[in-house]
């Protein structure tokens, strides 16, 4: 019973990896990703610059996920960019992805040449939740932005890259992303991030739970599930099938992880879950998803992956 996947025509042992933004802050959290069950680890979305993030509370889990407005807290991209190189030499045959996010064209333009320099040799990960000029929605609802980020980076990229994309909740605005990736040579697209803009309060001191934006932030966990798995479905009807799908959102069991494969992810992303339990959860999710799959016969991914039966 193989977890393996191949993504980008790159093999991976599993299946299964962190989030951008959990456990991968730092060397110390990347170091337990890379030593734990996970099949490779993406870092925290590097800027040009090192950056603070946001005051704190800035995260909370709660008993159905996670409410945060990190603001961005990263070692710049050359912290990252040496690690990785670092961890090539030391696993040679492993491939790693490097979140990325420019604050507008330009700066996605100069990590991406950053990376080009480097020896970098994994995947690139455009965060596209990013924000955008002040009175213009997110860059992954401005789909007039997201054209142009993508032709630029095309021009200047030529290593294996996906964007990480917000959930949407309209099919028409499905229709109206998938037929803007499908324009590029994208490695895959990442679905989904955390839902924007919710809101926890404590209603014992009557008080917002974290500190940034009002109270105001990203929910993942539970909460989220079948907005991801919606998303994932979404583009994999949609997108050319060389565009691949890692599935983000929700998983705490091997359940979620087999729902996000069946729906047609080929990788799947743990974060709320991953942040609460700690990078062990990887063992406990492989062993659950194999159990899962030997029950129901399957020996490989590919005997199920995308396969998600309807009732018409
Ligand atoms: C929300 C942004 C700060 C614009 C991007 C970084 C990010 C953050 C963050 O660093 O606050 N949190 C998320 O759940 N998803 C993200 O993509």
């Amino acid at each position: 019973i193989s977890t393996e996947t191949t993504l980008a025509g790159i093999h991976f042992d599993n299946c299964l990896m962190n989030a951008a933004g959990v456990y991968c802050y730092d060397a110390d959290e990347l170091n337990q990703i890379q030593k734990s069950a996970a099949g490779t680890f993406v870092t925290k979305s590097a800027t040009v610059v090192p950056r603070a993030g946001n005051p704190e509370p800035r995260y909370l889990s709660t008993p159905w996920g996670s409410i945060n407005s990190m603001g961005l807290p990263n070692k710049g991209l050359p912290y990252y960019l040496d690690y990785v190189s670092q961890q090539q030499t030391l696993f040679p045959e492993k491939r790693y992805f490097q979140s990325i996010t420019g604050f507008n064209i330009d700066e996605d333009e100069a990590l991406l040449k950053q990376i080009t320099d480097s020896d970098f040799n994994g995947l690139v990960e455009l965060n596209l939740s990013c924000p955008n000029v002040p009175g213009k929605p997110q860059t992954g609802y401005d789909f007039e932005t997201v054209e142009q980020i993508l032709t630029r980076v095309f021009e200047v990229y030529e290593g294996p890259l996906g964007v990480k994309l917000p959930p949407y909740f309209d099919i028409v605005h499905f229709d109206q992303m998938a037929a803007i990736l499908n324009q590029f040579p994208l490695a895959f697209i990442n679905s989904v991030n955390s839902i924007g803009n919710g809101l926890t309060i404590d209603a014992a001191t009557e008080r917002v739970s974290i500190k940034p934006k009002h109270g105001f932030g990203g929910i993942g966990g539970d909460y989220i599930k079948p907005t991801a798995l919606a998303n994932v479905h979404t583009f994999y009807q949609r997108l050319k099938p060389e565009i691949q799908i890692i599935g983000t959102g929700g998983v705490k069991s091997g359940q979620d992880v087999f729902e996000h494969l069946l729906c047609g992810a080929s990788m799947v992303q743990v974060g709320t879950a991953l942040h609460k339990e700690g990078p062990q959860i990887f063992d406990r999710l492989t062993a659950e998803l194999q159990t899962i799959m030997q029950q129901k016969g399957y020996n490989k991914i590919a005997d199920f992956k995308g396969k998600l039966k309807y009732l018409d």
